[in-house]
């Protein structure tokens, strides 16, 4: 299975223009390197624009969804579409797609923790819903946005209802680079899992962010990773023997001990 993460800058504030970039770069990778998954960096249809979404943000009857639908199945490609800002009643969500090369929207997820050091619990509510693993291509997986990466309780959890793949879309700042780096490869290798995160580059608001997009294997060996200001497609081939592989070699899940940890 060949996954790649679409390291991209993002405009600010302007959805229609950011699904254009998106469907140019979906079908030139889809043209070039036939990959069967293709993930998308968080909020990627407006960027952090807060105090503007209640204007710009998706909602039940705005185009993303369905703009994304159609990208899938015309391109036969499953898309972990990173997250968009989403209205739902009074809420403001900052939700992650995952769509099927059918063109079916397999299941979403509302990003659990909010960030204070981008302003999100001002503008924002919180995932209402336990995350879940969902399948493709008969693999279990999971997906977390962002800052949800500093809470080791929330991958523990998927990789113990069988998520072998977690996404990780980002809006990761440059001044933390060492702290994304680190604990993605942490999270890796303590659940031992593929780690496949699409970070932006870019800046706005005077924050530069950090790209290095990676893709990290259940040992913790990095297959490809981004650089810090270029748009670039990283990409690599996974295979769940892997994770069977490292877990038979470091029974991790067997040697836990749960009832001690309360
Ligand atoms: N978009 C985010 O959630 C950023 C997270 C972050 O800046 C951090 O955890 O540090």
């Amino acid at each position: 299975m060949i996954i790649s993460s679409i390291q991209m800058d993002i405009v600010p504030g302007d959805p229609k223009q950011n699904r254009q970039n998106v469907e140019t770069l979906v079908s030139k990778e889809v043209k070039q390197n036939q990959p069967d998954i293709i993930v998308l960096p968080e909020m990627w249809t407006t960027a952090y624009t807060l105090p503007q979404l209640t204007d710009i943000a998706d909602h039940e009857t705005s185009n993303t969804i369905p703009f994304l639908q159609q990208l899938a199945s015309t391109h036969n490609v499953h898309l972990a579409a990173g997250s968009i800002a989403y209205q739902q009643g009074d809420d403001m969500f900052n939700r992650a797609l995952i769509i099927n090369r059918n063109g079916e929207l397999v299941y979403h997820y509302d990003k659990l923790h909010l960030v204070p050091m981008l302003n999100e619990p001002d503008y924002l509510t919180g995932g209402k819903h336990k995350a879940q693993v969902f399948e493709l291509g008969g693999i279990k997986m999971g997906v977390i946005i962002c800052y949800d990466l500093r809470f080791p309780e929330l991958v523990r959890a998927l990789a113990l209802e069988g998520a072998q793949v977690i996404f990780l879309p980002a809006e990761w700042p440059d001044a933390r680079r060492d702290h994304w780096r680190y604990l993605q490869l942490a999270r890796a290798i303590e659940n031992q899992v593929y780690m496949i995160s699409c970070n932006r580059i870019g800046t706005y608001n005077n924050t530069t962010f950090a790209g290095h997009s990676m893709i990290i294997d259940p040992w913790g060996s990095i297959l490809a990773e981004g650089s810090t200001d270029q748009a670039e497609v990283i990409r690599a081939s996974l295979s769940p023997e892997k994770v069977t592989e490292v877990r038979q070699q470091v029974p991790v899940f067997s040697s836990r001990v749960p009832h001690y940890y309360a």
